[in-house]
């Protein structure tokens, strides 16, 4: 049994479909990526999956449950999501925050458990945030915010992990050093969805991507089985290039708009 299963997900708003029919698996051990262009239905199929949304037909099962029926507090113990706007309401030092993702554990400001207080340390260290723990979080740069919000998403250790667009405010060093934490992670076992605008990030570091458009899965493998000039071409109207560089791996080269 996969650890979650998305099964004909359908999402229409005031007529308007924005999500058709979607389905999909996602294994341990595996990083998924979602691709498509802005307004495909990304971040809503990834609220439907989480059961933030109710979809109109179609079901979202993680570890055999139906997400719809797990309470909020449940869910945050299978699955952890970094959403793409994270509101901070309180500028707090960087160790409070991160240690919010241990709530569904239990854990308050000033009352962590040692496993919240080492969940949290770990959490800081994959981040590369250690000596940043006292600052104010109103006193750090975009990139280190993220990343910030990403070691929040991590403390859980949940065996689920789904992000959108994580590294869309990282300068190229840590868009790398972040996708390979994610790549760590899923070497360790755990499953990961993940929105990126960045196709030559997709298409290095995805173990399995979904390429969405209109609402729909319109296909689903790894990078170099489905990264191909006509699908990005019919996906993305952009005209690229790809080169097969060894059996795995693939080199893409965006020439324009189609
Ligand atoms: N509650 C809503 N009411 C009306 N339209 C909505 C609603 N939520 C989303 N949409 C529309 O649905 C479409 C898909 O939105 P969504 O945010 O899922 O796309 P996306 O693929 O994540 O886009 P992006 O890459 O730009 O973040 C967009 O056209 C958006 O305006």
């Amino acid at each position: 049994m996969s650890l979650f299963c998305a099964d004909r997900l359908s999402y229409t708003v005031k007529g308007k479909p924005l999500v058709l029919e979607a389905s999909f698996a996602l294994e341990p051990g595996t990083l998924t990526m979602l691709v498509g262009p802005n307004g495909a239905g990304k971040t809503t199929l990834l609220r439907l999956a989480l059961g933030l949304l109710k979809p109109d037909s179609g079901t979202a099962t993680l570890e055999g449950s139906d997400v719809s029926k797990l309470a909020p507090v449940q869910r945050a113990r299978k699955v952890a999501y970094l959403p793409q706007q994270r509101p901070l309401i309180w500028p707090q030092p960087v160790r409070d925050i991160v240690a919010l993702g241990r709530f569904a554990f239990g854990a308050a400001p000033g009352k962590l458990s040692r496993e919240d207080e080492a969940a949290t340390a770990r959490a800081i260290a994959t981040c590369n945030l250690e000596g940043f723990e006292e600052r104010a979080a109103d006193t750090l740069s975009g990139g280190e915010l993220s990343r910030v919000h990403l070691a929040r998403a991590l403390a859980a250790e949940t065996a689920l992990l789904v992000t959108d667009e994580p590294v869309a405010a990282l300068d190229p060093r840590y868009q790398h050093e972040v996708l390979r934490i994610f790549s760590d992670l899923a070497r360790e076992g755990k499953a990961l969805l993940t929105v990126v605008h960045d196709l030559g990030l997709a298409a290095r570091y995805a173990d399995r991507l979904l390429w969405m458009k209109d609402g729909r899965i319109v296909a689903e493998g790894t990078p170099r089985e489905t990264m191909t000039s006509d699908r990005l071409r019919t996906v993305f109207d952009i005209k690229a290039r790809i080169d097969a560089t060894d059996a795995e791996a693939i080199s893409l080269n965006i020439l324009g708009p189609a």
